[in-house]
């Protein structure tokens, strides 16, 4: 299955980012894309994330041989709804959504006859819009792909090709473990750090001036995160909600086992757990997993 035209939905961090990759990596591949939004339209043409801009959306899926949406996760629904009366036959469309089960849901109730083929590239930053976009965000970073067990395993192949020609790593995934994982590895994380940076920015007895002064490196760190996109954050939590009520209970009880150890000076639980947590660190920068940034996350650097 060759794909000679991709069109993108949504340009703004991800959807860009593909755009301007094929552009830069698959040069053969024709781009089109369409947003919903006028003004993103116009700045994604400014910045030249796909070859063409088109100002509707039938415009931009009628030639296309594999569609992406990447729109937040709960607007997935709306935009397979209006993509659907304009696919020609045998279009392959995916997504990037950071959840996949109830992504996957909706592609499929707006787009029965369609061959769908969920994809999450596990790269990004904090930034959002068709400004934050860059060709390299996906070298070198993992792309999981969820096809429901009906999918035609030429279209997975051309998914996880396409993928690959971006310079990703590809894996192979049901949504349900999909979810579970992203759900430690990402979601939990984020909850992590829109909680401490809230909390400390309620404290009463310490001020914004202090909090923003003192801000040694942990925090700091934690503020990236808590700069996240809130539309795109609110959705992933509504939409992979078990999974992560699920991880959320272990990290309290968790949480509650250090708050006991701390209470009761209890030292050796405290450091038989920090060394064990920084051994996963280690283990991320040996693969080269450690920044999101362009020109970090290689062995190399
Ligand atoms: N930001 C990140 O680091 C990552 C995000 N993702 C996923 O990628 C998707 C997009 O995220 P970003 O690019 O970061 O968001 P973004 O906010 O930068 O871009 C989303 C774009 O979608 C447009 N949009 C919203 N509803 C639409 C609709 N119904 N039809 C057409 N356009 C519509 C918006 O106008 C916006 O320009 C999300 O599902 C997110 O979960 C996946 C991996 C990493
Ligand atoms: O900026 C960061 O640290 C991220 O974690 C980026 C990110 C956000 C959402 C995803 O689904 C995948 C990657």
């Amino acid at each position: 299955m060759t794909i000679e035209c991709v069109a993108i939905i949504g340009l703004g961090l991800i959807g860009g980012s593909i755009g301007l990759a094929v552009q830069e990596m698959l040069p053969d591949i024709a781009t089109t894309g369409w947003d919903a939004d006028t003004e993103v339209r116009r700045r994604a043409a400014g910045r030249g994330l796909v070859g063409m801009v088109c100002e509707t959306v039938a415009e931009a899926v009628g030639e296309a041989d594999l569609v992406i949406l990447c729109v937040p996760v709960g607007a997935m629904g709306h935009a397979a709804e209006a993509i659907a009366p304009h696919l020609k036959p045998g279009t392959i469309v995916s997504d990037v959504g950071s959840s996949k089960n109830s992504v996957g849901a909706a592609l499929s109730a707006a787009l029965p006859d369609a061959v769908i083929i969920p994809a999450h590239p596990v790269a990004g930053t904090e930034k959002s819009g068709p400004e934050a976009g860059f060709a390299e965000l996906f070298r070198h970073r993992w792309c999981i792909v969820t096809p429901g067990n009906d999918a035609p395993q030429d279209a997975v192949d051309a998914v996880s090709g396409f993928w690959e020609g971006l310079g990703a790593k590809v894996e192979v995934m049901d949504a349900d473990h999909h979810d579970l994982v992203l759900a430690v590895t990402s979601h939990i994380p984020h909850l992590i750090a829109y909680t401490i940076v809230g909390t400390a920015s309620d404290l009463e007895d310490v001020t914004r001036g202090e909090v923003i002064k003192y801000s040694a490196g942990g925090f700091r760190d934690f503020t990236r995160i808590a700069a996240s996109n809130p539309t795109m954050w609110r959705d992933v939590f509504l939409s992979n909600r078990d999974a992560v009520l699920e991880v959320l209970g272990r990290f309290t009880e968790d949480l509650s086992l250090l708050q006991r150890a701390i209470r009761n000076g209890d030292g050796d639980t405290l450091f038989d757990l920090f060394e064990r947590t920084r051994t996963i660190r280690r283990s991320i920068i040996e693969e080269g997993q450690d920044d999101a940034r362009p020109d970090f996350g290689r062995k190399d650097h």
